[in-house]
C-alpha cells in the first residue's frame, strides 16, 4: 500500500551549514501508527517541523500522498492535522470558536462540524468549557482543545507531538481510543513521545532518533533485534540504542 507520509533521505535543520538531521528515512502507511522516539534534542521536533513545512530540507524530500509541499501546498496541508507539544491558540477566542475556525479552514460541512464537535466535546468532557475563553482553560484542557481541533478534521495524516503531558488519565485514554479508531478507518499517525510503556502498546512501528540520525527503525521485534535485546520491552531496546548519552 502506498505511504501517506514518506520521508526520504532527509537532511535538514535550522541553518544550511549546520544540519541537525542526517538521512532520516521512514514511511507511515494508511492504518499505521508510528512512534518517533529519541532523547531530548535527538531531532523529533525538528523532523516534525520539516514535515509541516516550517523548515526546508537541505537534502532529500518529504511527500504526503505522493506530493511534496511545493508541488501542491493546498493538497499537502489539507491532508494533515497537527497536535503541537505546547498549545498554540488565540487567547481571546472561545473553545467553540477555535473549533469553528478549524472547520472553516478545512472546509468541513456544517453537519460534519456539528456532529464531530458534539462527539469530541463529550469524549473529552469539555461541555462546560465550550463557550469559555481559551485563556481561562487549565493546561490539560488547552491540550484537549488542540487535540479536538486536529481530530475534528479527520485528516489522512495526524502528526502528534508528545501529546500526553498535562492530560489526566481519562484524557489519555480518550486520546488513545480516538487514535485507534482513526487508524482503523485508515488514517496514518506519526506520534512522538517519551512515554515508551504507553506507545509500546499502541504503535505498529518506531523510528528511533539519536543525535539527529536514525538509530533503528521497524516493528518492536525488529527494533529489539537491532538493539541486541530480542524479546525485551521497547524501553530496554531504546536504552541500549541511546546509552552513549544525549545530543553532543
Ligand atoms: N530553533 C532552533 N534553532 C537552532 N537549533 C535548534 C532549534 N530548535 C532546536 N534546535 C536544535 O536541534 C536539535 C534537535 O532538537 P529537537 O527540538 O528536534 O529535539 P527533540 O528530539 O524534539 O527534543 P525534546 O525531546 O527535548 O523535545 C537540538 O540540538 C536543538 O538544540
Amino acid at each position: 500500500m502506498d505511504a501517506i507520509l514518506s520521508v526520504s533521505q532527509l537532511t535538514g535543520g535550522y541553518s544550511v551549514g549546520r544540519p541537525v538531521l542526517h538521512n532520516i528515512d521512514f514511511q507511515v502507511k494508511p492504518g499505521e501508527m508510528v512512534g518517533l522516539i529519541g532523547l531530548n534534542g535527538a531531532g523529533k521536533s525538528t523532523t516534525i517541523k520539516h514535515i509541516l513545512g516550517l523548515l526546508q530540507a537541505h537534502k532529500g524530500s518529504i511527500r504526503v500522498n505522493g506530493k511534496q509541499l511545493s508541488e501542491d501546498p493546498q493538497q499537502y496541508r489539507s491532508a494533515l492535522a497537527y497536535v503541537p507539544e505546547s498549545p498554540l491558540m488565540y487567547d481571546e477566542l472561545t473553545v467553540r470558536e477555535h473549533l469553528e475556525l478549524t472547520a472553516m479552514a478545512y472546509g468541513l460541512s456544517k453537519e460534519a462540524y456539528e456532529s464531530r464537535r458534539t462527539k469530541l466535546v463529550r469524549e473529552f468532557q469539555m461541555e462546560e468549557k465550550l463557550n469559555g475563553f481559551s485563556q481561562h482553560l487549565s493546561k490539560g484542557m488547552r491540550q484537549k482543545m488542540m487535540i479536538m481541533n486536529a481530530f475534528m478534521v479527520e485528516p489522512a495524516l495526524y502528526i502528534i507531538d508528545e501529546p500526553f503531558l498535562g492530560l489526566d488519565p481519562l484524557g489519555i485514554r480518550s486520546l488513545l481510543d480516538l487514535m485507534v479508531s482513526m487508524k482503523e478507518e485508515g488514517a496514518a499517525i506519526l506520534m512522538s513521545s517519551h512515554i515508551l510503556a504507553t506507545i509500546e502498546k499502541y504503535c505498529d512501528s518506531y523510528v528511533v532518533l539519536h543525535k539527529g540520525r536514525m538509530a533503528a527503525t521497524g516493528t518492536l521485534e525488529q527494533i529489539t533485534e537491532q538493539a541486541g535485546c530480542p524479546g525485551q520491552p521497547l524501553e530496554d531496546a531504546f536504552y541500549a540504542l541511546v546509552k552513549d548519552g544525549p545530543t553532543a
